[in-house]
């Protein structure tokens, strides 16, 4: 009797072990020697570097965004990276975020030269800041909306049903940190970065039996034409809030993130803040490596225990600013 309740137990765990351990199985890496990557916001800042990286990994590169002149000056910088005489930039205008026909159409010019899409790079983005009064109600929610989510589904609509029949590819979502946590003065941008997630997640649970590997990518600020444009008009709390994880350079996000796009990790964090950050905030995504789980299991605690001073700083910050407006406001009146 006790040597059959011993077994029982034993199996039980066993099982249990196993149901634990399966989603912990890393992916097989991808090779890039020969890959076509399509890369969408490729004309400009991470977008770019990131395609520079591929290409210096022997792919074949397809750069997807809207002004031609830029595309061109892109493709040249590109070009420089090559380390075979065989490889191939390919430009081709269009906005991600005009419908999927467009879309397709492009998807389709772009396997027609340089074959079917071994991964596909979402990074056409933009950022519109300001306080939820100060953004309105008019078009622009829409905009970020259609711009920074529809335009990631689209290109990802387009490509997925040819890696599903070779049971083989990758797609990188470019979210943000912002996408993991709400700031101020991004209540239109981190909602349309938090939707990446959603998105990805629920992707990845289909893909994962055809050996499709999803990353969504989470960057702090980068020194990139996109930034210097969203700082002319940022406000000061959002500023003072982001700086906290510091700016990176574009080179260095696109290094990491192609890293962990090829290794077929779900989450791609950039930076030490980024690093708690995604841990913290792992909650049901899937996890690619028994490394990663285990220091999610054991750092969690530890860095709730951290973001509750962040919290309270950032607090602080949004208090002096309001104060200080204030006191600016009453002395231009008394003026
Ligand atoms: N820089 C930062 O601080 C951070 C940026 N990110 C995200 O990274 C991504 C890239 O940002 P960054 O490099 O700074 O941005 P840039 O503005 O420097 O580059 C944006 C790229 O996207 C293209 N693009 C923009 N809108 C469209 C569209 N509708 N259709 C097609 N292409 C489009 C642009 O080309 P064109 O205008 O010619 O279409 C350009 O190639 C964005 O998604 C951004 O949200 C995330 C975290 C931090
Ligand atoms: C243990 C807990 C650690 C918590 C760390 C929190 C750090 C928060 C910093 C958020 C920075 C957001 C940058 C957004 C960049 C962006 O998307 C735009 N620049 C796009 O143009």
């Amino acid at each position: 009797m006790l040597l059959v309740t011993l077994v029982a137990a034993f199996i039980v765990v066993f099982v249990l072990l196993l149901y634990m351990i399966s989603p912990l199985i890393s992916p097989k890496p991808l090779k890039l020697n020969g890959a076509h990557v399509v890369v969408t916001g490729g004309s400009s800042g991470i977008g770019k570097c990131i395609a520079m990286e591929c290409y210096k990994h022997g792919a074949f590169i397809t750069l997807v965004a809207r002004d031609e002149h830029k595309l061109v000056q892109a493709k040249k910088e590109v070009e420089k990276c090559a380390i075979n005489d065989k490889q191939v930039v390919l430009c081709i205008s269009v906005d991600v975020s005009k419908g999927y026909n467009q879309v397709e159409s492009v998807i389709k010019q772009a396997q027609e030269k340089l074959g079917p899409v071994d991964m596909l790079v979402n990074c056409a983005g933009m950022s519109i800041s300001g306080t939820f009064e100060e953004v309105g109600v008019d078009r622009r929610w829409v905009k970020l909306m259609e711009v920074n989510y529809l335009g990631s589904v689209y290109p990802t609509r387009a490509v997925i049903t040819t890696m599903k029949e070779r049971r083989m590819g990758r797609i990188m979502f470019v979210s943000s940190q912002a996408g993991l946590i709400g700031l101020f003065g991004y209540t239109a941008y981190s909602p349309s970065k938090f939707a990446l997630r959603g998105l990805a997640e629920a992707l990845q649970m289909e893909m994962k039996p055809y050996n499709i590997y999803v990353t969504v990518a989470y960057p702090p600020d980068t020194d990139t034409p996109g930034f210097a444009e969203e700082n002319k008009t940022k406000p000061l709390e959002t500023r003072l809030i982001s700086e906290t994880s510091g700016v990176c350079q574009p080179e260095q996000v696109a290094k990491v993130v192609v890293k962990d796009a090829l290794q077929g990790n779900f989450t791609s964090a950039v930076g030490p803040d980024g690093y708690m950050l995604s841990a913290l905030t792992c909650g049901m995504s899937p996890v690619t490596s028994i490394t990663e789980g285990l220091q999610q299991i054991v750092t969690m605690g530890l860095f709730r225990t951290i973001a509750l001073f962040y919290l309270g700083s950032f607090d602080s910050i949004v208090r002096h600013c309001m104060i200080q407006r204030e006191q600016s406001k009453a002395a231009d009146k008394r003026e």
